[in-house]
Protein backbone atom coordinates (compact mmCIF):
# COMPACT_ATOMS: atom_id res chain seq x y z
CA UNK A 1 0.00 0.00 0.00
CA UNK A 2 1.32 3.29 -0.94
CA UNK A 3 0.79 7.15 0.36
CA UNK A 4 0.97 9.52 -3.05
CA UNK A 5 1.83 12.91 -2.69
CA UNK A 6 2.69 14.48 -6.06
CA UNK A 7 5.99 12.65 -7.02
CA UNK A 8 6.56 11.21 -4.22
CA UNK A 9 6.00 7.41 -3.06
CA UNK A 10 5.90 5.81 0.57
CA UNK A 11 5.44 2.69 2.07
CA UNK A 12 2.85 3.15 4.31
CA UNK A 13 0.16 1.31 6.88
CA UNK A 14 -3.13 2.17 5.03
CA UNK A 15 -4.22 2.88 1.59
CA UNK A 16 -4.17 6.62 1.14
CA UNK A 17 -4.20 8.35 -2.34
CA UNK A 18 -3.68 11.55 -2.93
CA UNK A 19 -3.98 13.46 -5.66
CA UNK A 20 -4.31 17.72 -6.35
CA UNK A 21 -5.66 17.61 -2.75
CA UNK A 22 -8.15 14.95 -3.05
CA UNK A 23 -8.53 11.61 -1.28
CA UNK A 24 -9.18 8.63 -3.96
CA UNK A 25 -8.92 5.58 -1.85
CA UNK A 26 -10.05 4.09 0.48
CA UNK A 27 -8.98 4.68 4.42
CA UNK A 28 -9.49 4.24 7.53
CA UNK A 29 -12.20 6.51 7.85
CA UNK A 30 -15.41 6.10 10.39
CA UNK A 31 -18.41 8.54 10.89
CA UNK A 32 -20.42 7.98 13.88
CA UNK A 33 -23.94 8.79 14.39
CA UNK A 34 -23.34 11.63 16.84
CA UNK A 35 -20.91 13.58 13.67
CA UNK A 36 -17.67 12.67 15.04
CA UNK A 37 -15.05 10.97 12.43
CA UNK A 38 -11.78 9.63 12.66
CA UNK A 39 -8.97 9.19 9.68
CA UNK A 40 -5.90 7.39 10.70
CA UNK A 41 -2.61 7.59 9.04
CA UNK A 42 0.54 6.16 10.05
CA UNK A 43 1.95 8.78 11.50
CA UNK A 44 -1.08 11.65 11.77
CA UNK A 45 -4.40 10.80 13.55
CA UNK A 46 -7.26 12.80 12.29
CA UNK A 47 -10.15 13.26 14.68
CA UNK A 48 -13.08 15.53 13.87
CA UNK A 49 -16.30 16.82 14.93
CA UNK A 50 -18.51 17.46 11.86
CA UNK A 51 -21.38 19.01 14.06
CA UNK A 52 -18.73 21.89 15.63
CA UNK A 53 -16.89 22.07 12.28
CA UNK A 54 -13.36 21.53 14.49
CA UNK A 55 -10.66 19.03 13.87
CA UNK A 56 -7.89 17.65 15.86
CA UNK A 57 -4.79 16.43 14.44
CA UNK A 58 -2.32 14.20 16.77
CA UNK A 59 0.99 13.98 15.81
CA UNK A 60 1.83 9.72 16.12
CA UNK A 61 5.52 9.59 15.39
CA UNK A 62 6.87 7.81 18.10
CA UNK A 63 9.28 8.15 20.13
CA UNK A 64 9.17 12.35 20.12
CA UNK A 65 7.43 13.06 17.01
CA UNK A 66 10.22 14.00 15.02
CA UNK A 67 8.83 16.13 11.79
CA UNK A 68 10.85 13.16 9.60
CA UNK A 69 9.90 13.30 5.93
CA UNK A 70 7.47 10.67 5.57
CA UNK A 71 5.84 12.53 8.60
CA UNK A 72 5.35 15.75 6.88
CA UNK A 73 4.09 13.92 3.83
CA UNK A 74 1.25 12.19 6.08
CA UNK A 75 0.83 15.68 7.73
CA UNK A 76 0.62 18.07 4.63
CA UNK A 77 -1.58 16.00 2.65
CA UNK A 78 -4.17 16.12 6.08
CA UNK A 79 -3.51 19.37 6.78
CA UNK A 80 -4.79 19.98 2.93
CA UNK A 81 -7.64 17.31 2.91
CA UNK A 82 -8.92 19.87 5.91
CA UNK A 83 -8.53 22.80 4.29
CA UNK A 84 -10.32 21.75 1.26
CA UNK A 85 -13.23 20.55 3.15
CA UNK A 86 -15.10 23.68 3.83
CA UNK A 87 -17.03 21.56 6.84
CA UNK A 88 -13.92 22.13 9.10
CA UNK A 89 -13.50 25.56 10.66
CA UNK A 90 -10.68 25.17 13.29
CA UNK A 91 -8.26 22.94 14.24
CA UNK A 92 -6.39 21.78 17.28
CA UNK A 93 -2.99 20.39 16.78
CA UNK A 94 -1.38 18.00 19.45
CA UNK A 95 0.50 15.00 20.31
CA UNK A 96 -0.35 11.69 20.58
CA UNK A 97 3.10 10.88 22.21
CA UNK A 98 2.80 11.54 25.55
CA UNK A 99 4.85 14.15 27.26
CA UNK A 100 6.34 15.33 23.78
CA UNK A 101 4.45 17.37 21.72
CA UNK A 102 7.28 17.46 18.85
CA UNK A 103 11.10 17.17 19.24
CA UNK A 104 10.91 19.19 15.97
CA UNK A 105 13.02 18.59 12.77
CA UNK A 106 13.98 14.99 12.31
CA UNK A 107 18.42 14.86 12.76
CA UNK A 108 18.95 12.03 10.69
CA UNK A 109 16.97 13.89 8.10
CA UNK A 110 20.05 16.30 7.79
CA UNK A 111 22.63 13.74 8.88
CA UNK A 112 25.01 11.70 6.49
CA UNK A 113 22.53 12.25 3.53
CA UNK A 114 23.02 13.56 0.02
CA UNK A 115 22.17 16.86 -1.21
CA UNK A 116 19.10 16.40 -3.06
CA UNK A 117 17.78 15.04 -0.03
CA UNK A 118 18.88 17.77 1.97
CA UNK A 119 16.76 19.93 -0.86
CA UNK A 120 13.40 17.79 -0.64
CA UNK A 121 13.96 17.75 2.81
CA UNK A 122 13.99 21.19 3.59
CA UNK A 123 11.06 22.11 0.87
CA UNK A 124 8.61 19.93 2.77
CA UNK A 125 9.27 21.76 6.42
CA UNK A 126 8.93 25.14 4.46
CA UNK A 127 5.50 23.82 2.63
CA UNK A 128 4.57 22.43 5.94
CA UNK A 129 5.06 25.90 7.63
CA UNK A 130 3.73 27.75 4.87
CA UNK A 131 0.03 25.47 5.06
CA UNK A 132 0.13 25.92 8.75
CA UNK A 133 0.62 29.32 8.66
CA UNK A 134 -1.56 30.52 6.50
CA UNK A 135 -4.16 27.93 6.85
CA UNK A 136 -7.47 29.67 6.65
CA UNK A 137 -8.92 27.52 9.94
CA UNK A 138 -9.03 28.80 13.47
CA UNK A 139 -5.36 26.90 14.53
CA UNK A 140 -5.01 25.81 18.45
CA UNK A 141 -2.06 24.67 19.51
CA UNK A 142 -2.56 22.23 22.54
CA UNK A 143 1.09 21.82 23.80
CA UNK A 144 0.82 18.44 25.85
CA UNK A 145 4.96 17.68 25.53
CA UNK A 146 8.28 18.78 25.22
CA UNK A 147 8.16 21.46 22.37
CA UNK A 148 11.84 22.31 20.98
CA UNK A 149 12.72 23.98 17.51
CA UNK A 150 10.60 22.98 14.40
CA UNK A 151 7.76 21.59 17.43
CA UNK A 152 7.80 25.19 18.62
CA UNK A 153 7.47 26.61 15.21
CA UNK A 154 4.00 24.80 14.56
CA UNK A 155 3.03 26.09 17.81
CA UNK A 156 3.85 29.49 17.11
CA UNK A 157 2.50 29.35 13.54
CA UNK A 158 -0.88 28.26 15.61
CA UNK A 159 -3.41 31.25 16.34
CA UNK A 160 -3.62 30.16 20.03
CA UNK A 161 -1.54 28.31 22.28
CA UNK A 162 -2.49 26.59 25.43
CA UNK A 163 0.75 24.85 27.24
CA UNK A 164 0.32 22.26 29.90
CA UNK A 165 2.00 23.12 33.05
CA UNK A 166 4.67 20.21 33.32
CA UNK A 167 8.35 21.75 34.03
CA UNK A 168 9.58 18.97 31.32
CA UNK A 169 7.41 20.42 28.87
CA UNK A 170 10.45 23.20 27.39
CA UNK A 171 9.49 25.64 24.75
CA UNK A 172 11.81 27.40 22.35
CA UNK A 173 13.88 27.77 19.49
CA UNK A 174 16.84 26.22 20.41
CA UNK A 175 19.31 25.65 17.50
CA UNK A 176 22.25 27.42 18.68
CA UNK A 177 22.84 24.40 21.08
CA UNK A 178 23.01 22.40 18.41
CA UNK A 179 25.32 24.67 16.63
CA UNK A 180 23.12 25.36 13.82
CA UNK A 181 20.94 28.46 13.66
CA UNK A 182 17.09 29.44 13.00
CA UNK A 183 16.54 30.15 9.72
CA UNK A 184 14.86 33.72 9.01
CA UNK A 185 11.74 32.46 8.69
CA UNK A 186 11.37 30.69 12.03
CA UNK A 187 13.21 34.20 13.65
CA UNK A 188 10.55 36.32 12.14
CA UNK A 189 7.39 34.31 13.54
CA UNK A 190 9.28 34.66 16.73
CA UNK A 191 9.99 38.10 16.53
CA UNK A 192 6.08 38.70 15.60
CA UNK A 193 5.25 36.48 18.88
CA UNK A 194 7.17 37.84 21.69
CA UNK A 195 8.88 40.92 20.21
CA UNK A 196 12.64 42.19 19.28
CA UNK A 197 14.46 42.04 22.28
CA UNK A 198 12.81 38.82 23.65
CA UNK A 199 13.27 36.65 20.11
CA UNK A 200 17.01 38.21 20.44
CA UNK A 201 17.79 36.84 23.85
CA UNK A 202 16.03 33.77 23.08
CA UNK A 203 17.52 32.87 19.82
CA UNK A 204 20.78 33.85 20.83
CA UNK A 205 21.12 31.55 23.71
CA UNK A 206 18.64 28.68 22.40
CA UNK A 207 16.79 29.15 25.06
CA UNK A 208 14.02 26.44 25.93
CA UNK A 209 11.36 28.07 27.85
CA UNK A 210 9.33 26.42 31.08
CA UNK A 211 5.70 27.02 31.22
CA UNK A 212 5.81 29.60 33.42
CA UNK A 213 8.65 31.51 31.79
CA UNK A 214 6.97 30.91 28.23
CA UNK A 215 3.64 32.04 29.55
CA UNK A 216 5.52 35.20 31.00
CA UNK A 217 7.62 35.89 27.71
CA UNK A 218 4.57 35.64 25.63
CA UNK A 219 5.59 32.72 23.68
CA UNK A 220 2.20 30.74 24.89
CA UNK A 221 -1.02 32.32 25.66
CA UNK A 222 -2.21 30.08 28.40
CA UNK A 223 -0.55 27.48 30.72
CA UNK A 224 -3.14 25.23 32.63
CA UNK A 225 -3.27 21.77 34.06
CA UNK A 226 -1.99 19.12 31.73
CA UNK A 227 -5.58 17.02 32.03
CA UNK A 228 -6.90 20.49 31.16
CA UNK A 229 -5.21 21.01 27.46
CA UNK A 230 -7.45 19.43 25.70
CA UNK A 231 -10.71 21.17 26.77
CA UNK A 232 -9.09 24.51 27.31
CA UNK A 233 -8.25 24.17 23.68
CA UNK A 234 -11.67 23.23 22.55
CA UNK A 235 -13.36 26.26 24.95
CA UNK A 236 -10.93 28.48 23.06
CA UNK A 237 -11.67 27.08 19.57
CA UNK A 238 -15.76 27.88 20.53
CA UNK A 239 -14.44 31.55 21.67
CA UNK A 240 -12.51 32.37 18.54
CA UNK A 241 -15.23 29.80 16.04
CA UNK A 242 -17.64 32.97 17.21
CA UNK A 243 -16.06 35.37 14.87
CA UNK A 244 -17.42 34.93 11.48
CA UNK A 245 -15.17 33.51 8.78
CA UNK A 246 -14.49 36.29 5.99
CA UNK A 247 -13.82 38.87 8.62
CA UNK A 248 -11.08 36.86 11.23
CA UNK A 249 -9.61 34.83 7.52
CA UNK A 250 -8.34 38.27 6.10
CA UNK A 251 -7.40 39.79 9.46
CA UNK A 252 -5.19 36.64 9.43
CA UNK A 253 -4.02 37.42 6.02
CA UNK A 254 -3.41 41.10 6.74
CA UNK A 255 -0.96 39.89 9.65
CA UNK A 256 0.83 36.96 7.92
CA UNK A 257 0.98 37.73 4.37
CA UNK A 258 4.19 40.29 4.40
CA UNK A 259 5.63 37.65 6.89
CA UNK A 260 4.90 34.29 4.46
CA UNK A 261 5.53 36.19 1.31
CA UNK A 262 9.34 36.75 2.35
CA UNK A 263 9.89 33.40 2.25
CA UNK A 264 7.64 32.52 -0.68
CA UNK A 265 9.64 35.27 -2.36
CA UNK A 266 13.20 33.52 -2.15
CA UNK A 267 11.93 30.09 -1.69
CA UNK A 268 14.96 28.40 -3.71
CA UNK A 269 17.65 30.59 -2.31
CA UNK A 270 16.40 29.56 1.27
CA UNK A 271 16.44 25.48 0.06
CA UNK A 272 20.22 26.28 -1.33
CA UNK A 273 21.59 28.08 2.22
CA UNK A 274 19.77 25.11 3.91
CA UNK A 275 21.52 22.34 1.69
CA UNK A 276 24.76 24.70 1.61
CA UNK A 277 24.58 25.01 5.14
CA UNK A 278 24.08 21.71 6.50
CA UNK A 279 26.22 19.74 4.07
CA UNK A 280 29.20 21.56 5.18
CA UNK A 281 31.85 19.04 7.47
CA UNK A 282 31.52 20.92 10.74
CA UNK A 283 28.27 21.25 10.68
CA UNK A 284 27.50 17.38 10.55
CA UNK A 285 29.82 16.95 12.96
CA UNK A 286 28.08 19.40 15.56
CA UNK A 287 24.52 17.48 14.58
CA UNK A 288 26.19 13.86 14.47
CA UNK A 289 27.58 14.84 18.24
CA UNK A 290 24.49 16.11 19.37
CA UNK A 291 22.51 13.18 18.15
CA UNK A 292 25.12 10.78 19.84
CA UNK A 293 24.52 12.61 22.67
CA UNK A 294 20.88 12.31 23.14
CA UNK A 295 20.99 8.33 22.93
CA UNK A 296 23.85 8.57 25.45
CA UNK A 297 21.61 10.35 27.68
CA UNK A 298 19.35 7.40 28.55
CA UNK A 299 22.88 4.77 29.80
C1 LIG B 1 25.76 31.89 7.14
C2 LIG B 1 24.52 31.55 7.85
C3 LIG B 1 23.54 30.86 6.95
C4 LIG B 1 22.34 30.47 7.73
C5 LIG B 1 21.54 29.54 6.91
C6 LIG B 1 20.52 28.87 7.78
C7 LIG B 1 20.10 27.60 7.10
C8 LIG B 1 19.33 26.72 8.05
C9 LIG B 1 20.19 25.97 9.01
C10 LIG B 1 19.49 24.77 9.63
C11 LIG B 1 18.24 25.10 10.31
C12 LIG B 1 17.64 23.92 10.97
C13 LIG B 1 16.54 24.27 11.89
C14 LIG B 1 16.36 23.16 12.85
C15 LIG B 1 15.28 22.99 13.54
C16 LIG B 1 15.11 21.81 14.42
O1 LIG B 1 14.02 21.48 14.78
S1 LIG B 1 16.49 20.90 14.88
C17 LIG B 1 15.92 19.70 16.06
C18 LIG B 1 15.99 20.29 17.43
N1 LIG B 1 15.45 19.35 18.39
C19 LIG B 1 15.99 19.13 19.55
O2 LIG B 1 16.99 19.70 19.93
C20 LIG B 1 15.31 18.12 20.42
C21 LIG B 1 16.21 17.00 20.75
N2 LIG B 1 15.54 16.01 21.58
C22 LIG B 1 15.34 16.20 22.89
O3 LIG B 1 15.67 17.17 23.50
C23 LIG B 1 14.66 15.06 23.59
O4 LIG B 1 14.75 13.91 22.78
C24 LIG B 1 13.19 15.33 23.94
C25 LIG B 1 12.39 15.76 22.73
C26 LIG B 1 13.09 16.38 25.05
C27 LIG B 1 12.57 14.00 24.49
O5 LIG B 1 13.34 13.51 25.54
P1 LIG B 1 13.18 11.99 25.99
O6 LIG B 1 11.75 11.66 26.16
O7 LIG B 1 14.09 11.78 27.13
O8 LIG B 1 13.64 11.13 24.71
P2 LIG B 1 15.14 10.85 24.23
O9 LIG B 1 15.65 9.65 24.95
O10 LIG B 1 15.96 12.07 24.31
O11 LIG B 1 14.92 10.52 22.68
C28 LIG B 1 14.33 9.29 22.26
C29 LIG B 1 14.93 8.93 20.90
O12 LIG B 1 14.57 9.95 19.96
C30 LIG B 1 15.75 10.46 19.33
N3 LIG B 1 15.54 11.88 19.02
C31 LIG B 1 15.24 12.86 19.86
N4 LIG B 1 15.07 14.02 19.21
C32 LIG B 1 15.27 13.77 17.90
C33 LIG B 1 15.25 14.57 16.72
N5 LIG B 1 14.97 15.87 16.74
N6 LIG B 1 15.51 13.97 15.55
C34 LIG B 1 15.80 12.65 15.48
N7 LIG B 1 15.84 11.83 16.59
C35 LIG B 1 15.59 12.39 17.78
C36 LIG B 1 16.84 10.24 20.38
O13 LIG B 1 18.10 10.24 19.78
C37 LIG B 1 16.45 8.88 20.93
O14 LIG B 1 16.87 7.92 19.97
P3 LIG B 1 17.33 6.45 20.42
O15 LIG B 1 18.48 6.61 21.38
O16 LIG B 1 17.73 5.78 19.15
O17 LIG B 1 16.13 5.82 21.08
Amino acid sequence: MALVAGRKTFAAGKTLLLRAGVWLGAEAAARGGNGARRFVSQRVLVESDVTAGIATIKFKNPPVNSLSLEFLTEFIICLEKLENDKTYRGLILTSDCPGIFSAGLDLREMCGKNLAHYAEYWRAIQETWLKLYLSNMVLVAAINGASPAGGCLMALSSDYRVLADNPRYRIGLNETLLGIVAPFWFKDVLVNTIGHRAAEHALQLGLLFQPTEALQVGMVDQVVPEDQVQSTALSVMTEWLAIPDHARQLTKSMMRKATADNLIKQREADIQNFVSFVSRDSIQKSLQVYLEKLKQKKH
